[in-house]
């Protein structure tokens, strides 16, 4: 995939054992202010589930659904997997690539929106991963890594959302739109990370937005599929945070609450804002919010993420090979909503810290020292 001789899957980490539990939340919130309380609770919800989070595996299964894809358009280019928070770490995955003699990597992260701990956290964990490859005695030899675009706004993403969608709601054919609610969900971040997203000279709320745009339009086309005419809305999962900070809001569970009230029976849930059925699935949708519908009387039916979706995959593949391509000076499709591979100056600022980041017209200058 000429210029580039590496990819790289970057994502968030889980625990696989009992013992790596605690390690990796204190890694996960280091310096962040998650009350004690909220770690504990976390850990549990871990344990739960035997001390694994399925994250790990779910990214393996994709890896090697991205293999198959590439190895199916005949590019050998060799694949690599870091992440933040657990083994192998980002500067294992550089180091492996360095060890192979590549020189030019593109990366490809397991988010697809745009703010800080989506976006431009992936970005400094590059940065901090050179900065250690630095520090050795080979340094970085030459190497260099670029960085596809967030692609919540992708025809990939959509489609593969779309057809998961309609496919769980077939299971409430005959259930009158009256009672049934379509709640698209996503992980709540900070109001003021939210109102940060997206380039410093734009309107800012790019999170929220991308996460709207693509409700909205799921929600159109899976009420003309379905012949139906309900209103989908966005509903947040897994606050964290002093409750003095404001985060966005309505909780899932909150909502599924308020619309049984109202006369719900039925909830559809589609974590849209996630690629795979990771812990915030796993335990804050079908333990946390199934528990709450069961006690409301509501039925759940909870869409299955984009996880290894054949159409996912192979825009991920397309997406790929369209940074390629652009690192060649060709021009590549341009789409409403497209997010450039190359990040504007102070977009997604790190609200507490200016921090060297990677891929972003503003890295040079990050990496001398100066604020985002
Ligand atoms: C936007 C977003 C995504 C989606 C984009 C992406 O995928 O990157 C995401 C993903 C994930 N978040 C995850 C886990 C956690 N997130 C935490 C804390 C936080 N997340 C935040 C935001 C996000 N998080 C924020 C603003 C915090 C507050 C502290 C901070 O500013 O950093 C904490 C600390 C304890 C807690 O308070 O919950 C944990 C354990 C896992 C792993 C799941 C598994 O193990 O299967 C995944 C995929
Ligand atoms: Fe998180």
């Amino acid at each position: 995939m000429d210029p580039y001789d590496a990819i790289l899957l970057l994502s968030f980490g889980g625990p696989e054992a009992p013992e790596e539990v605690m390690p990796f939340l204190r890694r996960v919130t280091a310096g962040r202010g998650i009350p004690d309380e909220r770690l504990e609770e976390v850990g549990h919800h871990y344990h739960l589930f035997g001390g694994r989070s399925p994250i790990n595996d779910q990214n393996r299964e994709l890896l090697a659904a991205l293999r198959a894809e590439l190895d199916r358009r005949g590019i050998d280019t060799p694949l690599l997997w870091g992440n933040r928070n657990s083994e192998p770490f980002v500067a294992d995955a550089l180091r492996e690539a360095r060890e192979a003699g590549h020189r030019r990597v593109v990366t490809l992260t397991t988010s697809a929106y745009s703010c800080y701990s989506s976006c431009r956290q992936y970005r400094e964990d590059l940065a901090a991963a050179m900065a250690e490859l630095e520090a050795d005695a080979e340094g970085t030899d030459g190497l260099e890594v670029d960085k596809v675009g967030q692609y919540a706004a992708r025809p990939g993403f959509h489609r593969a959302n779309l057809g998961r969608l309609v496919q769980s709601m077939r299971a409430l054919d005959g259930a009158p739109d009256a009672e049934v609610a379509l709640l698209f969900v996503t992980h709540s971040i900070p109001d003021t990370m939210d109102e940060t997203s997206g380039p410093g000279d734009g309107d800012g709320n790019l999170y929220q937005r991308q996460h709207l745009a693509l409700a909205s339009s799921l929600t159109e086309e899976a009420n003309g599929v379905l012949g139906r005419d309900l209103e989908g809305e966005l509903v947040f999962c897994s606050r964290s945070g002093p409750p003095s900070q404001p985060w966005l809001e309505p909780d899932v569970n909150d909502r599924i609450e308020q619309l049984a009230a109202d006369g719900v029976k039925h909830v559809v849930v589609a974590p849209i804002g996630f690629v795979s059925d990771h812990m915030e699935v796993a335990y804050d949708l079908d333990t946390e919010a199934a528990e709450t519908a069961e006690k409301v009387g509501v039925q759940l039916v909870r869409v299955p993420t984009v996880g290894t979706d054949p159409v996912f995959v192979a825009d991920l593949v397309d997406a790929l090979e369209e940074r390629a391509a652009e690192a060649r000076g060709e021009a590549v499709p341009q789409f409403d909503g497209r997010r450039p591979s190359v990040c504007e100056v102070g977009c997604c600022p790190n609200l507490r810290a200016a921090k060297p980041a990677l891929c972003g017209r503003d890295s040079a200058a990050l990496a001398a020292g100066e604020p985002s």
